[in-house]
């Protein structure tokens, strides 16, 4: 049992430790590969120069030989899935893993067909370092064959604490970092379980923003693979916190496009010390 010092100390670690791993894209400028959708790729391309990271929208297979071994990490989305996509993306994912590159897998609307979620398993497959979905999508991917309840779009129609125990059993059975977002964040290993309550709710009505955290975990994941689980919950704080900043000058989704960009830009250590908001959640096990 914490005592309340105790646990004030460890969400100080957390917003300094969120500090350092943002100074550390910035940094680096880590080079990132992305085979997303059609929908995402321009919020997703613009979520990674915000960050400092950068990013290259390419899937064409004959272009990742030569290409993958130069980026630092991968983003698989199945968002627009579509048979001639597949072969790059496993080719990809096979390429990085044969470096010793992380993967980070963002399996949207995992439910709509029996081909993307047979697809889905697959590339889970494949070891991913991170998976990241709403609630929705982790519950059925957790499942699988199993569920016949899921939810066929892109939307969750659950909350991310309905998740939690499907996140720790697809951790386990997977060996990825899975982090289900929603009002509250959820991420774990499978032992350890962590809630970042950054964010409004007002994300959830642009397009991609799903897509484009996913993209920026797999560039904190590339500046410290080693610590996949401490760098998704970075990611999904740091961009929260852009939400937040970028709704005090919003009037509505687009314009909250826009600022959550500028605000991701300009973010600096003072207001990610006060406005990072991580707390250990007690259900791991
Ligand atoms: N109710 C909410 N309150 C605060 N932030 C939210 C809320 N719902 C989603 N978010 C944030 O919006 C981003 C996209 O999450 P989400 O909408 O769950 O993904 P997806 O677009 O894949 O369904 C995440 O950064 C998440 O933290
Ligand atoms: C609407 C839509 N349709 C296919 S991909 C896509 C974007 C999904 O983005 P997100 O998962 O971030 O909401
Ligand atoms: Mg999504």
């Amino acid at each position: 049992m914490k005592n309340e010092n105790q646990s004030l100390e460890e969400e100080e670690d957390w917003g300094m430790k969120t500090w350092k791993n943002l100074e550390k894209v910035r940094e680096i400028s880590p080079l990132i590969q992305c085979i997303t959708n059609y929908v995402s790729m321009d919020l997703m391309a613009n979520t990674l120069l915000a960050s400092g990271a950068s990013p290259a929208m390419l899937h064409c297979l004959q272009e990742i030989p030569d290409f993958t071994p130069h980026a630092d990490a991968l983003c698989l989305n199945v968002g627009t899935l579509s048979p001639d996509w597949l072969p790059s993306m496993k080719s990809a994912a096979e390429l990085v893993n044969e470096l010793g590159k992380p993967w980070v897998f963002d399996p949207v609307a995992v439910s709509a067909s029996e081909f993307r979620l047979k697809t889905c398993i697959e590339l889970v497959g494949l070891k991913p370092a991170v998976i990241r979905g709403n609630a929705s999508e982790i519950l059925a991917l957790a499942n699988a064959s199993r569920d016949t309840h899921s939810s066929k779009g892109a939307d969750s129609s659950h909350g991310s604490m309905d998740a939690i125990e499907a996140a720790k059993s697809l951790a386990k059975a997977s060996g990825a970092v899975i982090a289900v977002s929603g009002a509250v964040d959820i991420i774990t290993d499978g032992q350890r379980l962590v809630g970042v309550h950054n964010g409004v709710a007002m994300m959830q009505r642009i397009t991609a923003t799903g897509c484009a955290v996913t993209a920026l975990i797999a560039a904190f994941v590339a500046v410290d693979p080693l610590h996949a689980f401490e760098a998704t919950v970075s990611a999904l704080s740091i961009f929260g916190v852009a939400g937040e900043l970028g709704m005090d000058m919003a009037k509505g989704p687009a314009s909250l496009r826009m600022h959550l960009i500028d605000s991701l830009h300009g973010l600096d250590q003072a207001t990610i010390l006060s406005q990072v908001n991580i707390s250990c959640m007690s259900r791991a096990s």
